[in-house]
C-alpha cells in the first residue's frame, strides 16, 4: 500500500512521468502514435546487465522504501510528453514539430541496448525533496578514453534534477543547467547523483545536485539548475 507521500509523488508523475508508455486508447492524438512500438517494461528493476554493486545499492534503497520515507520511481522507454494531449497547444500549434517523426520518439536515456548506455534507478524522498539516482554508465558513454563523456553526465544530471522538478512542479522544462566537472568519472563505474529541490518561486523551481562515488569519498560533479513550469497557453515557435 502506498503511503500518502508516495501517492502524491506518483500522482505528480502521472502528469509528466518519466516515460509512461503512451495510452493505448484510440483518439485524435493517439493517431500520431499508431505505428510505434509500445513497451511497458519498467527499466528501474534489476536487469542482468546490472553489476553486483548496482544491485546491492538497489536493495539498500528498496529497504529504505519499506517505511514509506523513500519511493522507488519507475521508468519507461516513453515519456508522457509524447502524448499530444499532454501538450495540446504546443504540439498541435507548432509547425516545427514533425508529426511523423514524433511517433518514433523515445526517451534519450532509454535509447541504448541494455548495459551499453544509461542504466539507472531513482529514489525519491518527499519529506526532504530529494532524489537519489543510482547510475551505472555503459561503455558507449565514453568521452576521453576510459572516462564518461561530459554530455552523458550532463544528461543524467538533467534527468535526475528534472525528475525532482517534475515530482514537485508537474510539466516543466530545463531553463538553466550549470555544471562543474571536478573529477573525471571512470567509464562503467557506478555513481550516486544526489539532487535536492532548493526552492520554488512562482513557476520557477531551483534544484541542485552532486555526483559522488558510491563510498562518497570522491565528489565528481556539482550542478545547479532552474526548471520553469510550462505555461500551457503559450506556443513553441
Ligand atoms: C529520465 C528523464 C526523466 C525526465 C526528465 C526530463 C528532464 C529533461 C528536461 C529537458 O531537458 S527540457 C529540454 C531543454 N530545455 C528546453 O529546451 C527549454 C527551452 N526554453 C524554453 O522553452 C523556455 O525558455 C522556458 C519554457 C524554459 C521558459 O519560457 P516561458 O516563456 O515559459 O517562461 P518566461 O520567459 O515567462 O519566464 C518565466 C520565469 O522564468 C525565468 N527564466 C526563464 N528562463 C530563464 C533562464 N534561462 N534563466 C533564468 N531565469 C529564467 C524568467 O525570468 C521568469 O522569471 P520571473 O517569473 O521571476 O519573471
Amino acid at each position: 500500500m502506498l503511503g500518502r507521500c508516495a501517492a502524491r509523488a506518483l500522482g505528480a508523475l502521472r502528469g509528466l512521468r518519466e516515460g509512461a508508455p503512451p495510452a493505448r486508447s484510440p483518439g485524435p492524438s493517439r493517431r500520431l502514435l499508431s505505428s510505434e512500438k509500445v513497451s511497458d517494461e519498467n527499466h528501474s528493476l534489476p536487469k542482468p546487465c546490472w553489476s553486483k554493486d548496482m544491485r546491492l545499492l538497489f536493495d539498500q534503497f528498496m529497504k529504505k522504501c519499506e517505511d514509506g520515507s523513500w519511493i522507488h520511481l519507475p521508468s519507461y522507454e516513453y515519456i508522457a510528453t509524447q502524448r499530444s494531449q499532454d501538450f495540446p497547444t504546443f504540439i498541435h500549434a507548432s509547425e516545427l514539430i514533425n508529426k511523423e517523426k514524433l511517433s518514433q520518439g523515445r526517451l534519450f536515456t532509454k535509447s541504448f541496448e541494455d548495459g551499453l548506455g544509461f542504466e539507472y534507478v531513482m529514489f525519491y524522498n518527499d519529506a526532504e525533496k530529494r532524489i537519489v539516482c543510482v547510475f551505472q554508465g555503459g561503455p558507449h558513454l565514453q568521452g576521453m578514453p576510459g572516462f564518461f563523456h561530459g554530455g552523458a553526465i550532463a544528461t543524467m544530471i538533467d534527468a535526475t534534477v528534472g525528475m525532482n522538478a517534475i515530482v514537485s512542479g508537474g510539466i516543466v522544462m530545463t531553463a538553466n543547467l550549470n555544471i562543474d566537472f571536478k573529477r573525471p568519472i571512470p567509464l562503467c563505474s557506478i555513481v550516486l547523483i544526489n539532487s535536492q529541490l532548493d526552492k520554488i518561486e512562482g513557476r520557477k523551481l531551483f534544484v541542485s545536485c552532486n555526483v559522488q562515488s558510491v563510498d562518497k569519498k570522491i565528489l565528481y560533479t556539482e550542478a545547479t539548475s532552474l526548471f520553469v513550469k510550462l505555461d500551457l497557453e503559450k506556443k513553441f515557435d
